[in-house]
């Protein structure tokens, strides 16, 4: 394969010239970017810098002024009703207020997808969402739960195990750690890291959670006056001399993360130099039993 086709396949979504305006209010003047198969690309940007509309745009809830996007290889501009819902169900979308039915069960609210695009019976759904409960990281007694009854970390899992339903592709998280005490929020920085992991996701997602940018994310687009101002790893954004970006890391708040992630790099690289390597361990004579 040719460096360039390579490099098509591997973009799941590819934005062009991308702008947006409502009314005389332009929120995006032509915005390029591209999110890579199987990468965890977060957008980050003061409030009202359009991180949220970008996110509906990338998912067929709204259409920009100009440009032109494309998801999984399909242009969304004049896309037939059909292919509309085909993609739809490829991504699966956790809204940052759970947006999960609170006349239903935790268990009936996972199963509704399958309901609504499947033809399987009661048994195998009810099945299959009690997997994804668990998946999420809930025990099997949340699903009889209602949503009311659950704490602010419960509902977002229980979110994100509605949007795992249909065995997505894509997931796009909307702030998956806002409101979170720190210990629940570290959680779904180990649970957003186990799904690319386990299902090899591309996960797209909005957050203000420095912790979680530093722990996960593999790039990061900052949005500011209308534009992407820098794209790149965290350290890499980190070195920018760029004023938007700089207040990212600047306030004490980026600095503890900043001073966290570094520790927990040294402590990784001190436990892969007391850990023997794969190579060294096949290639070890193995101990005597005794
Ligand atoms: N449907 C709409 N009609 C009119 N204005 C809108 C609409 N949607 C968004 N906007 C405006 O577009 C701008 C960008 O909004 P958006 O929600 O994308 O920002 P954001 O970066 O996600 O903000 P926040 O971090 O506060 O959620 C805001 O000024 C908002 O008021």
């Amino acid at each position: 394969m040719s460096n360039a086709a390579a490099s098509q396949t591997d973009t799941v979504i590819e934005m062009a010239g991308v702008s947006t305006s409502f009314g005389d209010h332009v929120v995006h003047r032509d915005i390029s970017l591209g999110v890579r198969r199987a990468e965890i690309f977060a957008l980050i940007g003061g409030s009202g810098s359009g991180k949220s509309t970008l996110l509906r745009e990338m998912i067929l809830l709204q259409q920009p002024n100009a440009g032109t996007v494309s998801v999984c290889g399909v242009a969304l501009q004049g896309i037939s009703d059909a292919d509309a819902l085909a993609l739809r169900l490829r991504c699966g979308v956790m809204f940052q207020h759970g947006g999960l039915f609170g006349s239903l069960t935790v268990l009936e609210n996972i199963g509704l997808p399958l309901r609504e695009h499947t033809e399987l019976d009661d048994g195998l759904i009810k099945e299959l969402a009690a997997w994804k409960l668990q998946l999420a990281g809930l025990k099997p007694e949340v699903g009889a739960q209602y949503p009311t009854e659950l704490s602010g970390g419960m509902l977002k899992r229980a979110s994100l195990a509605r949007a795992l339903a249909l065995d997505p592709e894509l997931l796009f998280l909307d702030e998956p750690t806002a409101g979170l005490d720190p210990v629940s929020a570290a959680g779904v920085d180990e649970l957003v890291l186990k799904l690319r992991e386990l299902f090899g996701l591309t996960i797209v997602m909005i957050t203000h959670d420095l912790d979680l940018l530093w722990q996960v994310a593999d790039r990061v687009a900052v949005l500011a006056d209308g534009s992407v101002a820098g794209i790149g790893s965290m350290k890499e954004l980190a070195a920018m001399q760029l004023p938007a970006v700089r207040q990212f890391f600047d306030g004490p708040r980026g600095r503890q993360a900043q001073q966290q992630a570094k520790q927990q790099e040294k402590q990784q690289a001190k436990r892969q130099t007391k850990q023997p390597t794969q190579e060294q361990q096949a290639g070890s004579t193995p101990s005597k039993p005794k």
